[in-house]
């Protein structure tokens, strides 16, 4: 039978070494901060209560992979010296629990994952929660570390945040102490706090920049050489990689999706060895498959806004003033069976597409009598948009 599968092609020597979740057997180019990590935490080590941390920077810069290098290395410290208490650490993304409820159940079901214990369901009461939380805390008799990752996404209250940190002043636990790791792309989050919560969970704050076109070659450097066959990979490839990637966000997931996808490229040409041209290609499949996620995740009135930024960009139109765009966001409305929305809110839109890197915000100030207003245009390919918007159409538009 004739199938449409390619013969393999062995240019992969293991693929999940290019994979998000993978996790690096060391951690390059990021010594700074792993000092300051172990500066913050060395307590723990010590034997004294730890400091709660505050991780901030960017997507991609090896926040997470870093916190985990360090958790692990202190439970290992932990267990190596005599007279330390033991070390846990648990981690939660906020981003799939986003409410201090909710992630307080998942921290009580993964401390309960190597116990004999039943998973907590929904339907119980906060206090029962957290007091769920705390026996866990307790059970350690030791140190545990509570990672809330993309920690800005908690967006009800500062409960979890504001009681954690206390627990042991509180009396919610006494054989235990507990410290709280928050990892954030959004320092603006920090501000929004409470005083007091800003205070206790921002007593170390460790800032991760974008990484260098050097720091991103050494990086997809170690990954290609545990990842892919040798020979595989003409002389340019990771350089331009890199050199890309620090030109945009500077994020090392970036640089690694890119060399991924430029492998991809190659195999799927049915070629033995990946070059520039193939990573000129990536970059457009990368940017693609970027746009096409965060349009998912706009609001459906949010991707019609878009959409009308995109048609007035190809109709060479643009920048546009909001005021001229209602209309054509409203007939997008129209055509797809939906009451548009006011000015105002067409106007908080067009903001958070500016934000989310969609569109570029120009400030025009005609003085006496011109007025001050904004315009607006498209930051992003208008082609790229539209496919990706077709490709979104049936879940969401
Ligand atoms: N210094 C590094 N050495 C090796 N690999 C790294 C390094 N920094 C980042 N990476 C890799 O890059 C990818 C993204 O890193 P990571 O998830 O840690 O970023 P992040 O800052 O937590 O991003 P986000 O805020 O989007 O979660 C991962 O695959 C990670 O293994």
């Amino acid at each position: 039978m004739k199938t449409p599968f390619r013969d393999r092609v062995e240019l992969f020597a293991n693929k999940d070494v290019l994979k998000d979740h993978y996790e690096p057997e060391e951690i390059r180019e990021r010594d700074e901060e792993i000092d300051q990590y172990a500066n913050a935490l060395q307590d723990v080590v010590d034997g004294w209560e730890p400091d709660n941390v505050f991780v901030y920077g960017k997507t991609g810069v090896g926040k997470t992979a870093v916190t985990r290098y360090m958790m692990d290395a202190l439970e290992y410290e932990a267990d190596d010296r005599d007279g330390v208490d033991s070390v846990t650490s648990v981690e939660v993304n906020c981003h799939h629990h986003p409410s201090s409820y909710q992630a307080a159940i998942a921290l009580v079901n993964e401390l309960r994952g190597d116990t004999d214990s039943d998973p907590l369901t929904t339907g119980l009461s906060t206090s029962d929660v957290l007091n769920a939380l705390f026996d866990e805390i307790e059970a350690r008799e030791g140190t545990v570390l509570i990672v809330l990752d993309e920690i800005d996404n908690l967006d009800d209250d500062d409960m979890l945040l504001y009681q954690l940190p206390r627990a042991k002043t509180n009396g919610n636990i006494e054989d235990s102490q507990v410290a709280v790791v928050g990892i954030s792309n959004d320092y603006t989050f920090r501000n929004d706090l409470s005083p007091k919560v800003q205070d206790t969970l921002c007593e170390r704050e460790i800032k991760f920049p974008p990484y260098d076109a050097n720091e991103l070659v050494t990086i997809l450097d170690d990954r290609a050489e545990r990842a892919l066959s040798s020979g595989v990979l003409t002389g340019g490839v990771i350089p331009q990689c890199a050199a890309l990637a620090a030109r945009d966000r500077g994020s090392a997931r970036q640089a690694i999706d890119l060399l991924r996808e430029s492998v991809n490229v190659a195999i799927e040409d049915e070629r033995e060895t990946v070059t520039e041209d193939d990573v000129e290609t990536a970059v457009r499949r990368v940017e693609r498959g970027r746009i096409k996620d965060s349009i998912k995740d706009l609001t459906t009135h949010g991707q019609y806004v878009l959409l009308a930024v995109t048609q007035t960009a190809i109709a060479d139109d643009t920048p546009v003033r909001a005021k001229e765009l209602y209309e054509v966001y409203a007939d997008i409305a129209a055509e797809y069976a939906s009451d548009p929305l006011s000015q105002r809110s067409v106007h908080d839109h067009l903001n958070d597409l500016s934000m989310l890197g969609f569109l570029r915000q120009h400030d025009r100030n005609y003085g006496r009598g011109g007025g001050q207003f904004f315009e607006y245009e498209l930051d992003v390919d208008a082609t790229m948009v539209q496919e990706a918007i077709a490709d979104a159409d049936d879940a969401t538009v």
